[in-house]
């Protein structure tokens, strides 16, 4: 098999990460994260933009225990397009404690749809990210939406905040929860207050089946501080952005570590310092166990509640 070059500037994850002094709440889920590879057992998709160092499903479990998470939700990374096998391969090794997000295309069957169920997948992902990957049609994405509804599974979007407005009909359109991906990526430099997050906010305050992964402070932030040798109170310029919608939406957001950090250019975080860094933007008990435990349990683990 061709074994593909790591794309070039790529940073790989941090190694032995620090242990968080913020004890997670029991029960803690990490919503966003992925697994890339091994690409000799699973190889990236041929349309991707990027190619990425492997990060196991073996990896990925390892970090969950050390910073103190349950369970992963394992979002479908477009390095892999439609071809969700190493994200089935994890969902099946995890002994019920991961549940997943795939990528689909609307010529599956209804076989494979219910494979992936099966599996542990509770949604698909619509990515409008031009730098990874190329668009379906709005059309497509609307027929995969009818074809997923039945399953009562959720889409999780990903775009960013310029092209709110142009999508915005479409995302009020959808018959799902809707879950956002890093909080539609807004310009924090720019005022928590200000035109385009006034725009995000609004579009969760009217559409109460809209919520929001409150995540990736590390791929935000301008002037950091980075999580990094340390630092106890990283990414203080995306913190009011973050907090705002946790305090906001209490009931409709969700947290993750988004690791291994896909496209970063700048720095690689320390997993541990990146969970203290939710005390800042849940910063009570209450609003932590939300975050951590009851939202992500009920979207994805629904049948434990009952
Ligand atoms: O901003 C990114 O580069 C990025 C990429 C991916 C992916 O390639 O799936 O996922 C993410 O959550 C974020």
């Amino acid at each position: 098999m061709e074994h593909a070059e790591v794309t070039k500037g790529w940073l790989p994850f941090y190694e032995n990460p620090s242990k968080p002094r913020f004890n997670l709440p029991f029960g803690a889920v990490d919503a966003h994260c992925h697994v890339f590879g091994p690409q000799n057992k699973f190889p990236y998709a041929p349309e991707r933009k990027y190619t990425p160092c492997d990060a196991s499903k073996e990896d990925l479990f390892a970090l969950r225990d050390h910073l103190g998470f349950s369970r992963n939700v394992i979002v479908q990374a477009t390095c892999h397009g439609s071809d969700n096998r190493a994200l089935v391969d994890a969902l099946q090794s995890a002994n019920g404690l991961a549940r997943g997000v795939a990528t689909i295309r609307l010529d599956i069957s209804d076989e494979e749809l219910h494979a992936l169920d099966k599996a542990g997948v509770r949604g698909v992902r619509f990515n409008f990210v031009k730098r990874l990957v190329d668009f379906l049609p709005k059309d497509e994405l609307q027929k995969i939406a009818e074809r997923i509804a039945p399953l009562g599974w959720h889409i999780v979007i990903y775009f960013e905040a310029p092209d709110l407005p142009d999508l915005w009909d479409f995302f009020t359109s959808l018959p799902t929860t809707v879950v956002v991906d890093h909080m539609g990526r807004p310009d924090v430099s720019k005022p928590v207050n200000g035109a385009e997050f006034d725009l995000f906010v609004r579009l969760m305050e009217e559409n109460p089946n809209i919520w929001s992964k409150v995540s990736c402070p590390e791929r935000l932030t301008i002037t950091g501080p980075k999580a990094l040798n340390g630092e106890e109170k990283p990414y203080q310029d995306v913190v009011p952005f973050a907090r705002y919608l946790v305090e906001r939406f209490p009931d409709r957001v969700l947290f993750g570590t988004d690791w291994p950090h896909p496209n970063l250019k700048d720095h690689m975080p320390d997993d541990g310092l990146l969970v203290n860094y939710i005390t800042q933007i849940a910063p009570t008990i209450e609003l932590q166990k939300k975050l951590l435990v009851d939202n992500p349990m009920r979207l994805y683990w629904p049948e434990t509640l009952k």
